[in-house]
Parts: C-alpha cells; structure tokens; sequence
C-alpha cells in the first residue's frame, strides 16, 4: 500500500467520525452563514508570480516541523508579507491540522483561503465552504476520473475553486478533461514521498495557457520561487520554508518581492 492510501484509509475514518456528528443538511446551512467564496483564479492569476502559504505542523515525510500554536498568528502574518492566499492543511494524523485551524485562520484575515486536505466526497466540500475556504485540494492520484469530474462541478456549484494537483503529464490530461480551471504540480510523488523540483519543468508545457499553474512543494526561498517562475508558474505554495523560519513574515515578504520582479512580466498576462 503505498503512503497515499495509508493517509487516505485515515481520512475515511475520521470522515466517517465527523458524519455520524454533523449531517450534511448541517453542513449546509453552516455554508449559506459563511462570508461568499471569493474567486480563487482571480486570487492566483495577474502580474507577477503569487505566492500561497501553508499553515503545516508535520508531514509524513519529516513529522514535526513546527508546534503553531497559533494558527490565526501565523495567518496574519502571512497576509501582512503579501500571501495571495493561504493553504490550511486540516488533515490529522500525518499533517496535525483540523477544521479547527480553519475557523481560527478564516476569523483572522480575509485572505482567500484553500483546504488542504485528502478530499475524496461532497460531504468534504460542504464542510471547506461551511468553514470559510474559498478553494479547495483536489488531489488526482486519489480519485478515478468520475470522482474528479463531480467533486470539481460539485466544488464549483457551491463557489468553491477546486486547485487539482498532479504529478505527471498522466494526470494533467486527466485534470484538463475533467475542466480543473487551476493545476498545481506536486513536486513531491505522494506514493513515495519524494521531492523532485524539476517535476514542474518537465510537464509544465502539457497544460494549457488558460489554466492557472502552481508549483507546489520544495520552495527553498526566493531563488526556486524565481526557477517555477521561469518555468511558467502564476504562483507557488510554500510550507515547510516558512512555518521552520524564524520570521515568517519576512521570508513571505522576500518571495513576494521575488515573484513582482518586473525581469518576470514578460509573456505574462
Ligand atoms: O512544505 P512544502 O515542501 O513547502 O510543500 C507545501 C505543499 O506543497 C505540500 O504541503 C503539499 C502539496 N500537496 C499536498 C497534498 C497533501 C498534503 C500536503 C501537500
């Protein structure tokens, strides 16, 4: 079994926890309270590249990165440094989030906001919306094609931008049939956990102009925010660098500094 079941058969537990406490009829009248979605491709698409900012305690890969006692603080600080959105991860046993972290980080700033998590029904998408996310993960290697299909129309039809990751040319044709209107491109191989930045250079070129394109995953600093964007990025999204810094803030502030470098603006809309 590789990691990505493991994670997944974990996510269908806990799921299956949270749908014997609060019903889907619950849900939804928690999403009509909500603040409005805002528009996740007008967030991620412009002059310049965008950074996403990731509000992660611990990975599969490294455990603990960091305690974040104070998920609202770190949001704020990322929104102070210039985040064009932030990701929350809500996943709990291997990433240490929850809905929780949502609330408090949706409470915070106004930000548009993306749940990162193992989404794999509906009932995931109405508790994103019911907790503030703007857009939300959808992860190819986790869903067959009809899957896809219908969480992306159902993410859509309740305002909610689906960001659809993959990680080879494979799955980019099968985002692009299924109409994800924003890819990003994992560099770490969630079977296997390894991190490979050429990833996004490699398969870049099979996505198609008009969809937004995000590097995710491995971004050191300014330096590979300036190689994905070379490459075509519109955004990266950014964890681990920032949440293990001493000053998230900044380090946010230098790589949307990076990404507004006008010697980047050239061929992009
Ligand atoms: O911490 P990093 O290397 O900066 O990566 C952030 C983000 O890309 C990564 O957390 C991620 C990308 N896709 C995911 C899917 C599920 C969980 C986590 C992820």
């Amino acid at each position: 079994m590789s990691v990505l079941d493991e994670i997944i058969d974990g996510v269908r537990a806990d799921l299956a926890e949270r749908q014997a406490r609060v019903t889907l009829d619950e849900l939804k009248e928690l999403a009509a309270k909500a603040p409005d979605a805002k528009d996740g491709v007008a967030a991620l698409r412009g002059e310049g590249v965008r950074v996403i900012c990731e509000v992660k305690r611990s990975s599969p890969s490294k455990g603990a990165l960091a305690a974040i006692a104070d998920p609202a603080a770190l949001a704020v600080d990322y929104a102070a440094g210039g985040a064009a959105a932030i990701s929350v991860l809500t996943e709990q046993r291997r990433f240490g989030g929850s809905l929780a972290d949502l609330d408090a980080v949706r409470a915070a700033v106004d930000t548009p906001l993306l749940r990162k998590d193992f989404i794999v029904t509906a009932y995931q998408l109405w508790e994103a919306r019911a907790h503030g996310a703007d857009l939300a993960l959808l992860i190819v290697a986790a869903l067959d094609q009809p899957a896809l299909v219908s969480l992306i129309e159902r993410a859509e039809s309740i305002g909610l931008t689906p960001l659809v990751e993959v990680h080879d040319e494979e799955e980019i044709a099968r985002a692009v049939d299924a109409g994800a209107k924003i890819i990003g491109v994992n560099a770490r191989n969630l079977k296997t956990l390894q991190v490979d930045r050429n990833t996004f250079a490699n398969v870049a070129h099979a996505i198609p102009a008009h969809i937004v394109k995000v590097a995710e995953s491995g971004v050191r600093g300014p330096h590979d925010l300036i190689a994905y964007a070379n490459e075509g990025a519109d955004a990266v999204l950014v964890g681990e660098s920032l949440v293990t810094g001493k000053d998230p803030k900044a380090a946010v502030a230098d790589l949307v500094a990076a990404g507004a470098h006008p010697a980047l603006r050239h061929g992009r809309s």
